[in-house]
C-alpha cells in the first residue's frame, strides 16, 4: 500500500497562508470552444494500456502517416552526421565543463520576440565580486540554441506574398555547430480540495506529484526546415515544414504577443489560421484517437507560432510522460508546461535556472512559463482555471484562486507541509477534463441556484481545510484533527458527486475504501473517472508516528482494488516544478566520457514508466536520489 509523501519521505501536507474569500465572483462557463478536444474515455484507456506498445512501434521506425510529412529527421544526411557529431561533442564538453559556449549568448532578439523586458533584469553581484546578467549567463540554457538560430537568420530570403520565407532546396547554412539536445520536465498534480469550484472563481488547494512529463528537444541540421512532434504516449508523430506555417497571421502587428504577455483567451483568427496545418495530423487515425492527437498538436503549434519565428531552428520534440493520461493528475498541464518552457528557452526569453538565482527572478521566469502553458491548456481543455499549469510550473503546493480571468490568479505558495498520509488510486476509467468542466457549466445554466450553492459549499470546505491545516497546532497524527480533515474530504467528494462529475468506478473505489474503514476518499481532478485520493485514518489515537491503518487491512484493500482493475500509485507530494537538463547528458554511471548523452533513440527505447525514470528521471539515478544535473527555478 502506497502513500503520497513529501520529498523528504515524510507524509505531510501544506501549511497554508492567508485566508481566502468565498465570494461568488465569476461565472466562467462559456460553452466549450470548437477547438477544444473532449477526449472519449474509452480511447484514453486504450492509450494508457498501449503506451509501451506504442513506444515499441516508434522504435521499430514506424513511418508517419500524414500526407504532409517530410523526410524523417532521424535519417541523417552527411551534413547532419557532421553536425550531430559536433553537437554530441559540445554536449559532452558542456557537461564536463570543458567548453564555454556562453560567449555565443550575446545575440538576442533574432527570434522576433521583444527583448526589452529581459534587458531590464538586474545584474547579479556574486560573492566573488563577479556580476552576471541573468538572461544570458550563469547556467544559461538559452545560449546554445543561439548558434543554429543565428545561422538560419543570415540565410533567410525575403518573404513570399503569403508571408513564408522559402528555403532553396539544398541550401547549406553557416558552419555553426548544432545546439546540443536538452530536456525539460514538469510534474503532474493532485487537487486536494476545490476542483471544479476553482473554474468558477473559488479557491483550490493542489500539490505537485513526482510523476512527470519529459520533453527532449533535438536540433536538426539547418538544411532541414522542419519541426517534428514525437509523442508516442498518444501515438502522435508529425512533421511540419516550418516555412509554410502561418507566420504572417501570428506575427502581424495586431496579433503578435510578447513572451511576457498575459494571454487569457485564444484568438479565433489564429486558431483558424492553424487549422489547415492540423487537419493533416494523423488524418487516417480513428476520430477519437485523432481528437487526442489534435489537442496536443494544437497546443504545441499555437505556442510554437506564438513564441517562435520562421527562423526557429529545425527541431524534433520528443515527449514521454510517467503521468497517466486523462486520470485527473494534470497530464495535459504538465505537457503544456514542458512545451512552453522549451520554446521560451529556445527563444532566449528565459534565463535558465542557475545556482544563486534570486527568488523573485525564479518567480518571474516561472510566471512566464506558466502564462504560455495556460494558453496550451486553453487549446486542450477549452476552459481551464489555470491551477494545473500553475502547479506543474512552480511545483510544491499552492492555494490557487482566479476570481477574474482577465487578471493573473492569486497563488499562495504553501511552503510547509504538515504530515498527511494519502493513498492515490486510479480507476483507469479515462475521461476528458473538457467534458467534465462543460457538465458543470451546463448545470449552472440549468440549475443556477442549486449549482451555485454546491460550488459555494465546496468553497467553504476548502476554506475550512485551509484554516485547519494552517493552524499552528495542527497535527496529522492527532486522530481528532485528521477525522475533521477527513470529513471535509468526504464532504468535498459528496458535493462533486452532486455536480455530476463522479463515475460508477469512482463510487466503487470509494465503497471499497469505506468498507475497509481506512480513511476518507474523494475524486481528484476533473472526475468522470480518473483518480481518487484517500486520507488515511491513523490506527492509534495517540500522537505516535504510526499513523497508518494496519498492514493486513491494507493488504486486503489492495487485493480488492487490484481485482477491480484499479491501480495504486506511488508518488511524493510537493516536489519541484519545471526543470531543465541542459545539455541532455546524465552521469547515469555511464562509461561514456562526460556522461551518457540522452538521444532520441535511447529516450524512445526506455521501457515504460520505470524505463523513463531510470534513464532521465529527475529522481532516479543509481542511488535513487535526485539527479543533480537537473536544474529547477526555485522561488
Ligand atoms: N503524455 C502525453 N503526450 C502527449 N499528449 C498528452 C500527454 N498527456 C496528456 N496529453 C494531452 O492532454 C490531453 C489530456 O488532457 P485531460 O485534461 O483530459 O487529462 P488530464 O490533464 O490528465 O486530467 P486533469 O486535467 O483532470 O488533471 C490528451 O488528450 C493529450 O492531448
Ligand atoms: C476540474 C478542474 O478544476 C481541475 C482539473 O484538474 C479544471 C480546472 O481547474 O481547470
Amino acid at each position: 500500500m502506497l502513500f503520497l509523501r513529501t520529498p523528504l519521505g515524510e507524509e505531510r501536507i501544506f501549511a497554508l497562508q492567508p485566508p481566502f474569500g468565498g465570494a461568488w465572483n465569476r461565472m466562467h462557463a462559456e460553452p466549450e470552444q470548437p477547438w477544444a478536444s473532449p477526449v472519449p474515455a474509452q480511447n484514453l484507456g486504450k492509450f494508457r494500456k498501449d503506451k509501451d506498445r506504442v513506444a515499441q512501434k516508434e522504435r521499430d521506425g514506424r513511418q508517419q502517416r500524414d500526407g504532409t510529412s517530410l523526410s524523417q529527421p532521424s535519417t541523417p544526411t552527411p551534413d547532419d552526421a557532421t553536425d550531430a557529431a559536433t553537437a554530441k561533442i559540445s554536449a559532452v564538453m558542456m557537461a564536463s565543463g570543458t567548453s564555454d559556449l556562453r560567449s555565443n549568448a550575446a545575440t538576442v532578439g533574432s527570434n522576433g520576440l521583444e527583448m526589452e523586458e529581459e534587458m531590464k533584469l538586474p545584474d547579479r553581484q556574486h560573492s566573488n565580486g563577479t556580476v552576471t546578467t541573468p538572461a544570458y549567463r550563469g547556467n544559461d540554457m538559452s545560449v546554445e540554441a543561439n548558434s543554429a538560430h543565428k545561422g538560419a537568420d543570415h540565410d533567410v530570403p525575403e518573404t513570399t506574398p503569403n508571408g513564408a520565407r522559402p528555403q532553396p532546396p539544398g541550401t547549406r547554412k553557416g558552419s555553426s555547430p548544432l545546439a546540443p539536445a536538452f530536456m525539460v520536465s514538469a510534474p503532474g498534480k493532485v487537487i486536494v480540495f476545490g476542483e471544479h469550484a476553482v473554474v468558477h472563481g473559488k479557491a483550490a488547494m493542489a500539490a505537485a506529484i513526482s510523476l512527470r512529463s519529459y520533453l527532449l528537444v533535438t536540433t536538426l541540421s539547418k538544411s532541414q526546415r522542419t519541426v517534428t512532434l514525437r509523442f508516442p504516449d498518444i501515438s502522435l508523430s508529425h512533421t511540419w515544414n516550418i516555412d509554410i506555417l502561418p507566420w504572417a497571421a501570428f506575427h502581424s502587428p495586431s496579433k503578435k504577443r510578447k513572451y511576457y504577455d498575459l494571454v487569457t483567451a485564444l484568438d479565433p483568427e489564429l486558431v483558424e489560421a492553424m487549422q489547415p496545418h492540423l487537419t493533416a495530423v494523423s488524418s487516417d487515425a480513428p476520430p477519437a484517437e485523432q481528437k487526442i492527437q489534435h489537442a496536443a498538436a494544437a497546443a504545441f503549434l499555437y505556442l510554437f507560432l506564438s513564441l517562435g519565428s520562421q527562423q526557429s531552428p529545425p527541431c524534433v520534440y520528443t515527449l514521454r510522460s510517467t503521468i497517466p493520461i486523462g486520470a485527473g493528475l494534470g497530464s495535459s498541464a504538465s505537457t503544456c508546461v514542458c512545451i512552453s518552457a522549451a520554446l521560451l528557452l529556445q527563444s532566449h526569453a528565459l534565463a535558465g535556472p542557475h545556482q544563486d538565482q534570486l527568488s523573485e527572478e525564479a518567480e518571474k521566469q516561472l510566471e512566464r512559463i506558466n502564462r504560455w502553458a495556460f494558453v496550451g491548456e486553453l487549446l486542450i481543455h477549452g476552459n481551464p482555471s489555470g491551477v494545473d499549469n500553475t502547479v506543474a510550473s512552480g511545483g510544491k503546493a499552492v492555494l490557487f484562486k482566479r476570481a477574474d480571468y482577465n487578471k493573473p490568479p492569486s497563488v499562495a505558495r504553501l511552503g510547509d507541509f504538515p504530515e498527511l498520509p494519502l493513498l492515490l488510486v486510479d480507476t483507469r476509467q479515462a475521461k476528458s477534463t473538457a467534458a467534465e468542466v462543460a457538465k458543470v457549466a451546463h448545470l449552472r445554466t440549468t440549475h443556477p441556484a442549486v449549482a451555485g450553492h454546491i460550488l459555494d459549499a465546496i468553497d467553504k470546505v476548502t476554506e475550512s481545510a485551509h484554516a485547519l491545516i494552517a493552524s499552528a497546532d495542527f497535527d496529522s497524527n492527532n486522530l481528532a484533527a485528521l477525522q475533521h480533515l477527513g470529513e471535509l474530504v468526504a464532504l468535498n467528494h459528496g458535493l462533486l458527486f452532486s455536480l455530476g462529475v463522479s463515475h460508477p468506478k469512482l463510487e466503487k473505489l470509494r465503497g471499497l475504501v469505506d468498507d475497509a474503514d481506512v480513511g476518507w476518499t474523494k475524486l481528484t481532478g476533473a472526475g468522470g473517472g480518473g483518480c481518487a485520493i484517500t486520507l488515511l485514518r491513523p490506527t492509534t489515537t495517540s500522537s505516535s508516528s504510526s499513523s497508518s491503518p494496519s498492514p493486513s487491512k491494507f493488504q486486503t484493500l489492495q487485493t480488492r482494488l487490484e481485482a477491480e482493475g484499479f491501480e495504486i500509485y506511488t508518488t511524493t507530494l510537493g516536489g519541484d516544478g519545471v526543470g531543465v537538463l541542459m545539455p541532455a547528458v546524465l552521469t547515469n554511471g555511464s562509461a561514456e566520457v562526460g556522461g551518457e548523452v540522452i538521444d532520441q533513440d535511447k529516450f524512445l527505447r526506455a521501457e515504460g514508466r520505470e524505463g523513463v525514470e531510470s534513464l532521465v528521471g529527475v529522481v532516479g539515478g543509481g542511488a535513487g536520489g535526485e539527479r543533480g544535473e537537473w536544474r529547477f527555478w526555485r522561488p
